[in-house]
């Protein structure tokens, strides 16, 4: 897929199976959003193919509209229609619908059925889009950063509504800037970066490929001769970020190096504001593939 010069998606190649939840991970302007608006049948490939429950998007488009259900990034409904309107509306577009009161309660929408879209709020907005994109009972869905503005209940009952939607054997195909939100829900991640696939696994595979377990540690301020004494001990896989007024330390670690690190506190005498040795998480590797931070 090309914008003009600009090649958004480049040879990406991944199939997803049936009954599955697979999360499709990458920096700002990777190719995510590209690459499911062309499996949903909005983009026309300039190359290469694709086939979703199989057909193809773009020839079968009538067949296969029905049969998946899509949440946009961001808007999706008309400014002006109330939120219950906009529901029931989609909602009369297929054949067996799911009850759209439930879906509403379900989602916590159901205090605000007659707001006009424009005045929901952000998160309220994302629920009607979620509610819009599995009222017509899909045996797939795309939801692109679903969960993206919610606080954090929505977010737990989206989540266990994409887990429910796997249970019934439905296909959940998400983008998602929250690494703790793909790391808990799919079975299959994909990373990619500039168009192209650079990592896939399960969230397991990737986050234990080395051995060494991930030391983090956040400290007050880090001074410079502080930084190299502690490059020195944990060497040149050290990352430091200075995040909310507050200095960020990662590194892989084993058992030695933790001790040094714990001496290293000792001689100076201070204590730091935390520390943590754990595994590598999702958001380590995707760093590590990357290189970028991930801007929600
Ligand atoms: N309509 C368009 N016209 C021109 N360039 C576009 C268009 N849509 C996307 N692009 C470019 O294509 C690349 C891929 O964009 P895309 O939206 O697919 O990325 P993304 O991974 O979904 O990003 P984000 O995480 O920010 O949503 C980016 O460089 C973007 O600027």
């Amino acid at each position: 897929m090309r914008y003009g010069d600009k090649v958004a998606v480049d040879r990406l190649s991944f199939e997803v199976a049936r009954g599955t939840i697979t999360a499709v991970l990458g920096p700002n302007g990777a190719g995510k959003t590209t690459t499911l608006e062309t499996c949903e049948g909005y983009r026309k490939p300039q190359g290469g193919s694709v086939r979703v429950l199989g057909l193809d998007p773009q020839r079968d488009r009538r067949a296969l509209l029905p049969r998946i259900g899509v949440m946009l990034q961001s808007g999706g409904a008309w400014s002006g229609v109330r939120a219950k309107e906009m529901l029931d509306h989609v909602a009369r577009l297929h054949s067996h619908p799911l009850d759209t009161g439930m879906l509403y309660e379900r989602l916590g929408l159901g205090d605000c059925g007659s707001t006009p879209y424009r005045r929901l709020s952000g998160g309220q907005q994302q629920r009607l889009g979620l509610a819009m994109a599995l009222v017509g009972r899909p045996e797939l869905v795309f939801v692109d950063e679903p969960t993206a503005g919610m606080d954090p209940m929505a977010r737990r009952t989206t989540w266990e509504l994409l887990e429910e939607l796997r249970a019934d054997g439905v296909t959940v195909v998400l983008t998602t800037h929250h690494m703790d939100e793909a790391e808990r829900l799919s079975d299959l991640v994909h990373i990619i970066d500039h168009g192209r696939v650079i990592a896939s696994g399960t969230p397991r595979e990737l986050t234990s490929s080395r051995k060494e377990a991930t030391l983090r540690m956040v400290l007050p301020v880090l001074s410079a001769h502080a930084h190299d004494e502690l490059s020195g001990i944990l060497g040149d896989q050290l990352e430091v970020t200075l995040l909310d007024d507050a200095v960020h330390v990662s590194s892989p670690a084993d058992g030695a190096t933790l001790a040094a690190v714990a001496r290293w506190y000792e001689h100076h005498e201070v204590l730091p504001v935390s520390l943590t040795l754990g595994q590598r998480t999702l958001e380590d590797v995707f760093l590590e593939l990357t290189g970028r931070e991930i801007t929600p």
